[in-house]
């Protein structure tokens, strides 16, 4: 570990387990942070930067990162939502990404409105709440909806007879519908994300960490394309791989001739091969790109 004292290092809150869990460390590996855990310890000083990744229960991560135990840390909207702090969201992940919902047995209530003044089972207690007391006001109904909190498990909840309906996280919806359970309404559309601290005291090593996360989910969502095009084909060429700013066109030796290389999504990248190979490219290449720097959605 380099030789810097807690103050000059940022911590870094990051989920202990659970799902953000593997994708966070392969974030984090992608940025090029290096540092080893010692096993059952839930801290870890990275030698090649000044940050030390702190491993705690996602859920927690809004609160310590609000109350300034930790400076920055990574976790999801839902949670953050939930417990209500005030931090700063810098930068979206692209991971995690579900929705929390109302669910009940299938069949059973044809909306959310109709469990006004039932009982819900969440292990997010306060989004319920609000929500069916917004839900309420907006019917102008009077009465109150019982939230039970649970830790986990939410999903069985309704066949061990503990509530009506639940309230929690559907991604595929496999876990819903293998409970019997139908999506009513979404109260919160979630994904991971980077927060800090409001008064966050390491806005450089902050600000590095956040580039090379973004540089590192560009380079996950774009390939490189290379080929060589004759100068009659060159500006269809062009059109079809325009890149985030400009493509790099640079002339062969030989005569009339032009090396590109650009930019493209992933998504769209066996399209693209074959639309160039269409209009006469020849040496088409894809490559991956393993980060990005400064490129104009990155600043
Ligand atoms: N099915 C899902 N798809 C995508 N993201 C999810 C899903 N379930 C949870 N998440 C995200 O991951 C966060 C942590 O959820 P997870 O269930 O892994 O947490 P945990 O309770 O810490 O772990 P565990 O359930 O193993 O105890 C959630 O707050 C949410 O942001
Ligand atoms: O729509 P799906 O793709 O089925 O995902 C939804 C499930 O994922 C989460 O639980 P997780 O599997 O993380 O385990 P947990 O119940 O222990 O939190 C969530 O609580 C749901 O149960």
């Amino acid at each position: 570990m380099s030789s810097t004292s807690r103050d000059e290092r940022c911590l870094l809150a990051v989920p202990k387990k659970g799902r953000l869990h593997e994708r966070c460390m392969k974030l984090l590996q992608g940025c090029g942070l290096e540092c080893e855990r010692a096993e059952r310890l839930d801290i870890a000083h990275c030698d090649n930067i000044p940050i030390t990744l702190v491993f705690l229960p996602a859920a927690d991560i809004p609160k310590f990162v609000g109350e300034g135990n930790v400076d920055i840390g990574i976790t999801g909207q839902d949670v953050i939502r939930e417990e209500s702090v005030d931090v700063t969201q810098l930068l979206e992940l692209g991971f995690g990404k579900c929705q929390l919902a109302v669910q009940a047995p299938k069949g059973q209530y044809a909306s959310a409105a109709d469990l006004i003044g039932k009982k819900i089972v969440t292990s997010f207690p306060n989004l319920t709440a609000q929500f069916f007391k917004e839900l309420a006001a907006s019917k102008g109904r009077t009465e109150d909806t019982t939230v039970v909190a649970v830790g986990g498990s939410v999903e069985v909840s309704c066949t061990m007879g503990l509530g009506d309906a639940v309230v929690d996280l559907v991604e595929t919806g496999a876990t819903m519908d293998a409970a019997g359970l139908e999506k009513l309404d979404v109260i919160l559309r979630t994904q991971c994300v980077l927060i800090a601290n409001k008064s966050c005291g390491h806005p450089a090593i902050v600000d590095r960490l956040k580039k090379r996360m973004q540089g590192f989910l560009d380079a996950q969502q774009y390939s490189m394309v290379s080929y060589n095009v004759h100068a009659a084909n060159k500006a269809a060429a062009i059109a079809i791989t325009p890149g985030r700013r400009s493509p790099n066109v640079t002339n062969l030796e030989e005569e009339g001739w032009f090396a590109i290389s650009a930019m493209v999504k992933k998504s769209e990248l066996m399209d693209v091969m074959d639309r160039l190979a269409d209009c006469g490219a020849i040496d088409i290449l894809a490559f991956d790109i393993r980060s990005c720097r400064g490129s104009a959605q990155s600043q």
